[in-house]
């Protein structure tokens, strides 16, 4: 993975998807307060990144997160500074606020899949939450449930969080907000997205707090895109098996046909993928940002 040589801006970190910057004065010293968050075209799936990246990608779900952060202004203060960024990302970058960022990944549920259908399969709650009975893989919720789990370093997975858990890291009163809050906007994107034919299965978000200690939870990160939420098309939802992926969906389904001669089983690396893809993936990309926001990209 290359990082980007931005002159202004120091490399800080970069995630699978994401990669991070902070901006340098004249003086050649970091700027304190703010920070450069670059959305990348590299499209990661079954755990692996693929190649070659999605073109448009970054921007298409940059431009979508900056729209639901104006959606949820109403719930919640966000970290955007501004979009004036090097031309270098333009349109695919945004200037942030730098916070103290809480040490949990806030996750809501308001579909029953992947690890929560698990640990439903085991206990029949999850989270602490205990369920109905006789749900299935793509079952609706009764209403959106906190699901919160560790931030694991790169490269090993998140552990889930016990209520007790996320009281001891945040404090009962910021772990109560958060959970609030991730439900919210899990529910607030859901009534929107099912106007426009998309059911939002879960999302993660992240929080965080001025470093000055002023004012209280700030939406951070990015926020109900393809890459932090699970997006299924509406009229395809059948709960009893798993669910076709908004945006991912050509992607698995070609690593999975014959025609990639891939064995994701055998452990090694995905093939290149083809350009028809490539360009369909790019296309759904485009697709679920024009339905949301009725923007054309
Ligand atoms: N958004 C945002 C944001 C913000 N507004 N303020 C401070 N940090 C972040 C941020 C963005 N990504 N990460 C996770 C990656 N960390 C990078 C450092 O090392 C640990 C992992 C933190």
């Amino acid at each position: 993975m290359s990082t980007l040589d931005l002159p202004g801006y120091s490399h800080v970190y970069s995630g699978k998807v994401r990669d991070l910057y902070a901006p340098v004065g004249a003086d050649g010293e970091v700027v304190p307060d703010q920070l450069l968050l670059v959305a990348s075209n590299r499209l990661s799936a079954y755990d692996w990144m693929m190649s070659p990246e999605i073109p448009d990608k970054g921007a298409v779900l940059t431009r979508l997160s900056l729209w639901w952060f104006d959606q949820l202004s109403d719930l919640v203060p966000n970290h955007v500074v501004s979009t004036d960024v090097p031309e270098a990302v333009a349109g695919r970058a945004v200037l942030v606020r730098k916070l103290d960022m809480l040490k949990v990944e806030a996750i809501a549920r308001a579909y029953l899949t992947g690890g929560g259908l698990e640990e439903y399969r085991e206990k029949g709650s999850v989270s602490g939450v205990v369920l109905p009975d006789g749900l299935v893989d793509g079952s609706k919720l009764p209403e959106p449930v906190f699901t919160p789990t560790t931030k694991a370093p790169v490269g090993e997975h998140d552990l889930p969080m016990s209520p007790a858990q996320v009281e001891a890291e945040l404090g009962a009163g910021v772990a109560a907000e958060v959970s609030r809050l991730t439900r919210a906007i899990l529910a607030r994107g859901n009534e929107i997205a099912a106007e426009r034919g998309i059911l939002i299965a879960d999302t993660k978000v992240e929080f965080g707090v001025s470093p000055d200690g002023t004012g209280g939870l700030v939406l951070a990160d990015e926020v109900l895109t393809p890459d932090s939420s699970r997006f299924w098309p509406a009229e395809l939802w059948e709960p009893g098996h798993p669910q076709p992926s908004y945006d991912k969906q050509f992607v698995r389904d070609w690593l999975t046909s014959s025609e990639s001669g891939w064995d994701r089983k055998a452990g090694g690396p995905p093939p290149e993928l083809p350009a028809h893809v490539v360009e369909q993936t790019r296309a759904k990309y485009v697709e679920a940002y024009e339905r949301l926001t009725g923007e054309t990209f």
